[in-house]
């Protein structure tokens, strides 16, 4: 009988241990497989003390598994690496000292929606720095004006810049060491992940670590009832792409781009990983594509202009609009009041978006 191994791991994940946590909390078990009959995997422990203090959380487990069907024989190994210190978690001014940002996965059967959130829309771009986070927090500035219930969560581990720009900071609190409480900016509810970070922590994360964090950041953010839900993204198409279109039943996602031909190259691999993933691609949107100097009123396309509607047009993709290039934008992201709250030109370009997207029912 061959033996599943999701029904194997289930078996011991709420296992209690000593300090309240469940096994599966404490994120302690690695390498967990199953080889015809046999069960095998590690306990990571922080010390010798640790490891003692969990052997009877161990029998259990090893009993619960044995008492499969089909399960002859579990080999569960303790670790308890000389030198090494305990994992320090991150701490909330209220938070349980449980609560860590960062770990391995956990077993997930596919996409899930997050309870109360209608839509959830990441925000991509091939290239960086076109304008990624400024179009996310705008455009979610513009939602709530408009009515809707916005969320916003920066999955820019490797430089997060929502907190600036919508001028929030501090750790998000977790009064019971599981959930987090969110913050609030501009009727948008907003979650960083650099916020949960020591400084540099997330750069040497690797994929299994950044699915785990994506996953705790979707499902243990208290969210709320949400319309929507806007996911900014790092640039490129790596791990944290990835890990949001398994992990979430992503609506759909909008590319950001520059009209230049670069940063148009990089939009169309965007464009194709979304496709790979199956994650519907909703449109483009070109950023920095006018610029009217406040002095004389004149035109100028300083990255050219149309490029973005003309591969939407190739792609047969809608073109969701554009938006001009102003210093305004960039000193009100400083600030951490989008320009959307204004209204100026860029701030209508920004209502025309979210209508459009609320009209379309995604928002
Ligand atoms: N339309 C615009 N007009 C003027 N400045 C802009 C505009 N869009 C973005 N910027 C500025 O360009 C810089 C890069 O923007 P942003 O951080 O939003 O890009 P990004 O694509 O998210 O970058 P990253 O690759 O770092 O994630 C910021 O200083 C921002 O204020």
């Amino acid at each position: 009988m061959s033996i599943n191994r999701e029904a194997a791991l289930r078996e011991i994940q709420n296992l209690t241990l000593p300090d309240g946590q469940t096994l599966e909390n404490a994120d302690l078990i690695r390498a967990f497989s199953v080889d015809r009959d046999t069960i095998r995997f590690v306990l990571e422990v922080a010390d010798a003390d640790a490891a003692r203090a969990l052997a009877p959380v161990e029998a259990e487990a090893r009993r619960r598994l044995e008492a499969m069907p089909g399960v002859s024989k579990v080999q569960i190994v303790m670790t308890a690496p000389a030198g090494r210190q305990a994992p320090q978690p991150v701490r909330s001014s209220g938070a349980a000292p449980s609560l860590q940002i960062g770990r391995h996965p956990t077993a997930q059967a596919g996409p899930q929606a997050i309870p109360g959130v209608s839509n959830i829309i990441a925000i991509g771009s091939g290239k960086g720095g076109v304008g990624k986070s400024t179009v996310t927090s705008n455009l979610a500035v513009a939602l709530a004006r408009a009515g809707r219930r916005v969320g916003l969560l920066d999955a820019d581990i490797y430089g997060p810049s929502q907190p600036r720009m919508m001028g929030v900071s501090g750790r998000p609190a977790s009064p019971d060491g599981q959930r987090i409480e969110p913050l609030h900016a501009h009727g948008v509810t907003v979650m960083s992940i650099g916020l949960m970070l020591k400084e540099g922590e997330a750069v040497v994360w690797r994929g299994p670590m950044l699915m785990g964090a994506m996953q705790q950041m979707l499902g243990q953010v208290n969210w709320g009832g949400l319309d929507v839900l806007l996911i900014d993204l790092p640039p490129g198409t790596g791990d944290v792409q990835l890990s949001l279109c398994q992990k979430a039943a992503v609506t759909g996602a909008i590319i950001v781009s520059t009209p230049q031909d670069v940063a148009l190259l990089d939009a169309r691999r965007a464009i194709d990983m979304f496709n790979k993933l199956k994650t519907p691609v909703l449109g483009l949107v070109e950023n920095m594509s006018t610029y009217v100097c406040p002095n004389c009123g004149h035109e100028a396309h300083l990255f050219g202009h149309g490029g973005v509607a003309a591969e939407s047009a190739q792609q047969g993709l809608p073109f969701l609009g554009e938006l001009p290039l102003e210093l305004d934008v960039r000193l009100a992201g400083d600030s951490g009041r989008p320009i959307a709250l204004g209204n100026g030109a860029a701030a209508q370009a920004y209502g025309r978006l979210a209508d459009r997207l609320i009209q379309g029912g995604i928002a």
